[in-house]
């Protein structure tokens, strides 16, 4: 059995490098040095036999527990299967893994038990019928321990911060009834981009980004920006990459060996830059919170999260620095996210032009070149939801199903088990991938919405996740992809770019980014109106926003 072999060899290794260094002794008699090496060598007999037995012990363990859970590929004894995983794009590897071994695999990394999910079944299965042992996350030790004080929500474990936290998001937040206020800020917004995409087409994902940052900004503290690169967007995006920076696996040692927080703190080194780091987010988010404090005095500030939030503070009983990060939430969870689905759109219709010509004779059937689409036509463009749906499941944005999900409890699952500690990824790549849920799963198909009977695809929440840790922003993100997609497709034409010799270039369906949330890799388009009474009527709506926003700005 090689595991338990390599166990042996590896640690056998170490301790012989340990117990033949020499030190300098004074010289001892032979009888000495014979009853010493005696003495030396039965203890050291002694150890190795305690270390054989243990190894022995752990690797059996091991052995018996593995053949237990869901199947998966052998790893290395220690490391497991870490070595395995690709530093790029581990969904890809994950979907191939579930190919290989079933819909519910483990791995190793390190001591802790990974599982993945590669199928929506599973999924629902695990995460949503049974979220009272699923609705937890790992231990982000860096991250959300040291960086973040464990005020920022989405890493936090299964506990009462959690639920405060969540039932301030979604009640005073992005409930499916308080999401369709936000529609009206929606609509201008994305009047502004269809302007700015009018104006300067190549930009075009500049002015996409906007919108999504300004969604968010004005959703959550009652500002809009009119540019990606005001300061509000700038400074958050610096917090958002360090946070990301620190969330990368094996980087620092503190999180194999958490024992080290018990080190006095002053002997942690490693806390220095992400302590730094905190208080600049401190100062920004505490910043942004007063901003809004100082309008409500003033009664400027619109209707937004932050006001819901400090109403309500004193009953939902959240603390000042709790409540101005998880103001934050929306930040790290939802302008990336949103901006990347709409690019995912238009890298689809520069592949599937019948799709988009499909979806435009809807809109001309419903709406005419001078009234742009509304959330009221809604449920006249069928063909319209699908193709949201579509572009949701095709390159899903959370593509590892966003942060990953924890155990609490050890389960049982189709007479396989898991562990309690497991880290539980519902990779939603190879989830939107499975031939039998989505066929010809690489086709952009809007039609497998409207032909099918199912009704969770009717109701299409998957790219949304699971259970209790369901995105809260879904129907916020829901309605911003809905109103972008029907516009641009009522207005442009969204055609391939053309290199020198007019040959049209069309960019790799599968260049996308890393890291948690994959988005495509940057690529060029013609965005060209449809019509000159189009470029009017676009013209006339961004004129009439103009006065709306006055108030709004940073
Ligand atoms: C197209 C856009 C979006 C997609 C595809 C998306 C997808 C997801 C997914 C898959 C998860 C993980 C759920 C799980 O753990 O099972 C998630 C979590 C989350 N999302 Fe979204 N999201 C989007 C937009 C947004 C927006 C706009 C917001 C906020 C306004 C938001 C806020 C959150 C939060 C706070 C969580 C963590 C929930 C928790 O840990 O309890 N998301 N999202």
């Amino acid at each position: 059995m090689p595991f338990i072999l390599s166990d042996l060899s590896f640690n056998q290794g170490l301790w012989a490098h340990g117990v033949t260094q020499p030190a300098v002794f004074p010289p001892m008699a032979p009888s000495e040095l014979l009853s010493s090496w005696r003495l030396e060598n039965e203890f050291g007999f002694l150890s190795v036999g305690f270390l054989c037995i243990v190894i022995i012990t752990y690797a059996l363990k091991s052995v018996t527990l593995r053949r237990k859970m869901p199947p998966g590929p052998p790893g290395v004894p220690f490391i497991g299967n870490r070595h395995q995983m690709p530093a790029r794009k581990p969904w890809r590897k994950f979907e191939q893994l579930n190919k290989i071994y079933g819909p519910v695999i483990s791995l190793f990394f390190g001591s802790t038990s990974i599982i993945v999910l590669g199928t929506a079944h599973a999924a629902w299965d695990l995460l949503e019928k049974r979220s009272d042992k699923y609705s937890s996350r790992p231990r982000f030790i860096m991250s959300g321990e040291i960086l973040s004080d464990n005020m920022r929500g989405l890493m936090l474990p299964n506990n009462e911060e959690w639920r405060k936290w969540r039932k301030v998001i979604l009640h005073a937040g992005f409930h499916f009834r308080q999401a369709q206020k936000y529609r009206v800020i929606q609509s201008l917004e994305s009047k502004v981009t269809m302007q700015q995409i009018v104006e300067n087409p190549k930009e075009y994902e500049r002015h996409i980004q906007r919108y999504a940052a300004s969604v968010v900004t004005s959703v959550t503290y009652g500002r809009r920006v009119e540019s990606v690169d005001e300061w509000i967007v700038a400074e958050n995006e610096k917090s958002m990459n360090y946070l990301t920076s620190v969330n990368i696996p094996g980087k620092y040692i503190v999180e194999s060996w958490p024992w080290l927080l018990k080190l006095p703190k002053c002997l942690q080194w490693f806390r220095r830059e992400p302590e730094a780091q905190k208080e600049r987010d401190i100062r920004l988010l505490n910043h942004l919170v007063a901003d809004v404090k100082q309008r409500m005095k003033e009664g400027t500030v619109p209707d937004c999260l932050t006001v819901e939030a400090l109403q309500n503070q004193l009953k939902i009983d959240m603390g000042d620095l709790f409540l101005a990060y998880s103001m934050s939430t929306p930040f790290g969870a939802g302008i990336e996210t949103t901006a990347g689905t709409i690019m995912s759109f238009i890298l689809a219709m520069l592949h599937f032009p019948g799709v988009m010509r499909k979806a435009q004779a809807e809109i001309d059937s419903v709406l005419s070149a001078d009234r742009m689409p509304e959330y009221e036509d809604y449920d006249s463009l069928p063909y319209i939801i699908a193709v949201v749906n579509e572009a949701l499941r095709w390159r899903p944005v959370a593509v590892l199903g966003g942060t990953p999900h924890a155990s609490t409890a050890d389960d049982v699952y189709n007479d396989m088990f898991i562990p309690k500690g497991s880290t539980v990824f519902a990779n939603l790549w190879g989830i939107m991938r499975d031939p039998v849920m989505f066929p010809e799963p690489d086709n952009f198909e809007p039609e497998r919405f409207i032909n099918s009977k199912d009704p969770r695809l009717a109701n299409f929440e998957l790219p949304f996740g699971f259970g209790r840790r369901i995105c809260p922003g879904m129907h916020l993100a829901r309605n911003s992809v809905f109103i972008n997609i029907v516009r641009l497709l009522w207005a442009f034409d969204i055609l391939p770019a053309l290199d020198k010799n007019g040959k049209e270039i069309i960019p790799d369906s599968m260049d996308y980014t890393d890291g948690f949330n994959s988005k495509p890799v940057s690529f060029d388009c013609r965005l060209i109106p449809r019509s000159e009474k189009v470029i009017e009527t676009i013209k006339t709506e961004y004129d009439a926003v103009q006065s709306k926003f006055s108030s709004w700005s940073w």
